[in-house]
């Protein structure tokens, strides 16, 4: 059966909803431009109400280690890299926390998922997403989507994961085209950027178990 993250949870209510729901993974961002952008400490409290079963990942673009640190302090157990992170770095980030890291891939075109294969041997998984729009303000949670089609055939290099403009009412599909088993959402269980919606998050959780 798939699996799923709920991403750039900032509040009980909500990361009480994806756990009570079965989230396999919590999404915490730290990226101050980011809607979602929580501060270290406030995620310490979260994770604290945590269970052990779900992993909690922590979403950073282009981090310096002081703030990679300070998240894993707080109890982040897998680091998502979201940024520009060269295969050298992601290695280093891997080998300095001793923790699961996944790196984003952007896709547009057929050509976007060769990038996936420079980070055999660095990364732990792959997480396909829409490429932004050029001078996007955020790397990621835009709710764009790409052509899942794009996916048919891939013989990917890393285990891997499907996330861009996911919701409810499109993630059976989008298990179906692509045979992703671990799907990421963050605007698909919003009210607006950041406002997450705790029955869109129970809606989304259900879609995917039955897919
Ligand atoms: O969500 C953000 O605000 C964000 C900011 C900077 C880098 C990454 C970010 N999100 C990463 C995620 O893992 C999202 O869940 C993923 O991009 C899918 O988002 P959406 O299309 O909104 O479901």
């Amino acid at each position: 059966m798939p699996t799923a993250k709920i991403c750039g949870l900032t509040t009980e209510a909500s990361l009480d909803a994806a756990i009570a729901h079965g989230a396999s993974h919590v999404g915490f961002v730290f990226f101050p431009r980011s809607p979602r952008d929580i501060d270290p400490d406030r995620a310490a409290a979260l994770i604290a109400r945590t269970p052990p079963r779900v992993a909690k990942v922590g979403v950073f673009v282009d981090p310096d280690d002081a703030l990679l640190t300070r998240a894993v302090a707080a109890g982040v157990d897998t680091i998502q890299l979201h940024g520009s992170e060269t295969p050298e770095r992601v290695a280093a980030v891997r080998a300095r926390y001793a923790l699961p890291v996944w790196r984003a891939v952007a896709v547009r075109t057929r050509e976007d998922l060769g990038a996936a294969a420079k980070y055999r041997g660095a990364a732990d998984l792959i997480l396909y997403d829409a490429k932004p729009p050029r001078g996007a303000d955020l790397p990621g949670g835009l709710g764009l989507r790409f052509d899942w089609r794009l996916l048919q055939g891939h013989v990917h290099p890393l285990p891997w994961a499907l996330s861009g403009g996911l919701d409810a009412a499109s993630v059976g599909e989008a298990v179906q085209v692509t045979g992703a088993t671990l799907l990421d959402v963050s605007s698909g269980v919003e009210l607006s950027p950041g406002v997450k919606d705790v029955d869109k998050i129970a809606a989304f959780l259900q879609s995917v178990a039955r897919s």
